[in-house]
């Protein structure tokens, strides 16, 4: 049925997220470049508001899909690693990896393996405070027969 006359404008189509990256390659600089210049020509580019921080293989692809279908949300299509790897680069070249958003938009993106890494809890916090942090949970056997 065609949208009642008083429906809100849709925002336009936003680009697929990339296929998932083979865990033990990591994210490239060109692939996270690329992450950053593929999004619409709106809005501006924030640091994350909400993380998916593991973990690896507890569905943590499904999830962040399943977030960005709201059109309010954003996410990057491949995985930052810049709680752990990249973090020396910058929060600046970590904003740059973002899509833009509008006022109100959530940014989000998905590394599993902040979990695990030591540093990444006070690094997401002196980030900022309020940085909501999502974890999937996957049974152990299970999971270790996937890896
Ligand atoms: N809803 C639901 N229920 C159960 N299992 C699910 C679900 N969604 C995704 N998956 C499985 O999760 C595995 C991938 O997890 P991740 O996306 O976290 O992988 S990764 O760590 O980023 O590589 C991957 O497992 P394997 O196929 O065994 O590798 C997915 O099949």
């Amino acid at each position: 049925a065609p949208p009642p006359a008083c429906a809100a404008p849709r925002p336009p189509p936003r680009p697929p997220l990339g296929p998932a990256t083979p865990a033990a390659r990591g994210t490239t600089d060109e692939e996270l470049s690329r992450a950053g210049s593929t999004t619409p020509d709106y809005g501006e580019k924030r640091l994350p508001q909400a993380l998916i921080i593991g973990v690896k293989k507890g569905g943590t692809r499904a999830l962040l899909e399943a977030i960005r279908a709201h059109p309010d949300v954003r996410a990057v299509g491949v995985e930052p690693h810049f709680f752990d790897r990249n973090y020396e680069k910058g929060l600046e070249w970590y904003r740059n990896v973002m899509p833009k958003t509008l006022d109100g938009q959530i940014t989000m993106e998905k590394t599993p393996s902040y979990f695990v890494t030591n540093e990444a809890p006070k690094r997401i916090h002196s980030m900022a405070k309020d940085t909501n942090s999502l974890l999937g949970s996957h049974e152990p056997r299970r999971r270790s027969s996937t890896e």
